[in-house]
């Protein structure tokens, strides 16, 4: 069972660690024993017997933590070898280095002598943790690369050495390479997972991430901004101001609820013969529990949609909206999905001044792209829901940024720039894929990890989220919970129904995720995550 928790940057984090120190809660060697013993035990969780296993150990607090796991790991009779950089580390780590030279040698951290090594055993990487600054190189760079060659049982202390915790970014590699760096099996952080272990290249690398405990709870006062990771396989934030939405299928606000109460969400509709996607979008807004939802085609394309589901209400919008808006109770509308980038444009001229809750998706994402007075017209809302094509024509700044290989930590990171996008245009930014970056202009920000379900990515699948975004905006969630929910439930309806998912599956799968999340909260007020299995 995982809770959802927040993730810290490496400042922030380093941040937490001077007040811990600053404060006397605890003391840097404290803190590093904590750290080294926390890494220690899981191995040994994982490898009962003792065997061998090689330290690396870089130059600073990160190498001290794995002279830590070296002698506690010597302690429970492994035969340890290590090998270390001959910099003088600072006093905690050098503290730590003294004491394991007072059992063992150290070895210098060159491949040659890496290689010179007996084959086998566990393999802990101890080089770099948060204070990566630059691209490993030379000796260190040749081993990271030769690890990630010969793949050994491995346990990375903080991160595998070269990935950027802010990011998820390979420093000195290009985006979205890094088949020869470190795969660990697993990841032993500490305290708080950072962004770099969930997002970009975090999931693959890491392997599976534990989050140790090293006693910073009572300093957890980091600075603004914190975003709150969404942890799969599904969960409910606790604790924090921002806490996503409880369930609205248990919200009930008037005192005699009525269909009008849950909302009316309005999803417009393209052209002849391009319907499917928006029915897609309806079918999830419905099933998600809008009171009622209206599909809206221009007059020519509303024969394409008799037929399933009865429950679905049908009106021809042909160019214009303002009528159709003039009935306050359509609360939450959908535009964008099949719905042709001209006819998108247009209704958006109409339909963004009055400023009602909106998801704009696909075609509606490219007109807004084509024309900046419709992006001026953004309000917060509105909710885009972008993958990243679409994100790079609408941020092109942004996504270049992104795509550029990092020469230098912390590198520029999705979160950042789904927060930058948000902040630019006024609106809640949901940049999609395996992990998806939500964003509002205020900064507040969530990460969705689901590297557990690629069958997701499956035509059609944006247009079930994008319907059920507007749905819960139907319910009357704030924009960011909206989006925050809708991805949690889509990812969670993917989970459940497994491999050989495809888009239309997923609506029906709603009911399932929502009785998880009602009996859930019916029977614990929103206090322990909720067990999936
Ligand atoms: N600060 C603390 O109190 C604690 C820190 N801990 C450990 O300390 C780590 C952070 O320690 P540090 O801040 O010393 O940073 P690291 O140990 O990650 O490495 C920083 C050192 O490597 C150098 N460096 C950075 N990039 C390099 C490159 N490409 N090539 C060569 N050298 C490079 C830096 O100049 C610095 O000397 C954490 O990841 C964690 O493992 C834990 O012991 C828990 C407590
Ligand atoms: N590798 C992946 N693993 C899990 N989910 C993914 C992956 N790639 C994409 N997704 C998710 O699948 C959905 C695809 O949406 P989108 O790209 O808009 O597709 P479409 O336009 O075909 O509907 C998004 O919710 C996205 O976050
Ligand atoms: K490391």
């Amino acid at each position: 069972m995982l809770e959802s928790t927040e993730v810290l940057t490496t400042a922030q984090m380093r941040a937490i660690e001077s007040a811990a120190m600053a404060t006397g809660q605890a003391t840097g060697l404290q803190l590093m024993e904590r750290a080294g013993r926390a890494v220690a035990g899981q191995i040994r969780l994982r490898w009962p017997k003792p065997r061998r296993v090689t330290v690396l150990c870089g130059p600073g607090n990160n190498g001290g933590d794995g002279y830590v796991v070296a002698r506690l790991l010597h302690r429970a009779g492994w035969q340890v070898r290590v090998l270390g950089t001959d910099n003088p580390p600072g006093p905690d780590a050098a503290q730590m280095k003294r004491q394991w030279q007072g059992i063992g040698r150290i070895e210098p951290l060159t491949l040659a002598v890496l290689q010179g090594g007996a084959e086998g055993g566990v393999h802990v990487d101890a080089i770099f943790g948060t204070g990566l600054t630059r691209p490993p190189e030379g000796e260190v760079a040749a081993i990271l690369h030769h690890l990630g060659r010969i793949k050994p049982p491995l346990v990375a202390v903080d991160c595998p050495s070269g990935l950027c915790m802010d990011s998820g970014a390979l420093l000195g590699h290009p985006r979205g390479g890094g088949d020869l760096a470190p795969h660990a099996n697993v990841t032993v952080a500490f305290h708080r997972p950072k962004p770099g272990h969930v997002i970009g290249l975090g999931p693959l690398l890491c392997g599976e991430l534990v989050i140790a405990d090293i006693g910073l709870h009572d300093v957890d006062s980091a600075p603004t901004a914190r975003p709150a990771v969404i942890w799969p396989p599904f969960d409910i934030p606790r604790d924090q101001p921002d806490r996503p939405p409880t369930n609205p299928l248990l919200k009930q606000s008037p005192l005699h609820p009525h269909k009008y109460s849950h909302g009316h969400a309005l999803i417009l509709a393209g052209g002849p013969a391009r319907g499917g996607a928006a029915r897609l979008s309806a079918r999830a807004a419905l099933r998600i529990g809008a009171g009622l939802v209206t599909l809206a085609p221009p007059a020519e394309a509303l024969p394409d949609h008799i037929g399933q589901p009865d429950a679905l209400m049908r009106r021809a919008v042909d160019h214009e909206l303002q009528e159709t808006l003039a009935d306050t109770r359509l609360n939450a509308i959908c535009i964008g999905p099949g719905c042709g980038i001209d006819r998108a444009g247009a209704l958006l001229a109409d339909l963004l001044p009055a400023r009602r809750a909106t998801v704009l998706d696909a075609d509606a994402l490219t007109a807004l792209s084509r024309d900046a007075a419709l992006t001026a017209a953004l309000h917060d809302a509105c909710v885009l829901t972008p993958h990243m094509g679409e994100f790079a024509r609408l941020f092109p700044d942004l996504a270049e940024r992104l795509a550029a290989t990092p020469s230098e930590g912390p590198a520029y990171s999705k979160l950042d720039a789904a927060r930058d996008a948000a902040a630019r245009c006024g609106a809640v930014v949901l940049l999609k894929g395996p992990d998806t970056v939500i964003a509002a202009p205020d900064g507040r920000a969530r990460i969705h990890s689901a590297f557990d379900v690629p069958w997701l990515a499956t035509a059609g699948a944006g247009d079930a989220l994008a319907g059920m975004i507007t749905g819960l905006l139907a319910r009357s969630l704030p924009p960011l919970e909206a989006a925050s929910l809708g991805t949690l439930i889509h990812a969670q309806a993917a989970r459940l129904f497994g491999p050989g998912l495809i888009a239309d599956d997923l609506p029906e799968m709603i009911p399932q995720v929502l009785r998880a999340l009602q009996k859930f909260q019916s029977s614990s007020s929103v206090a322990t995550a909720l067990p999936m299995t």
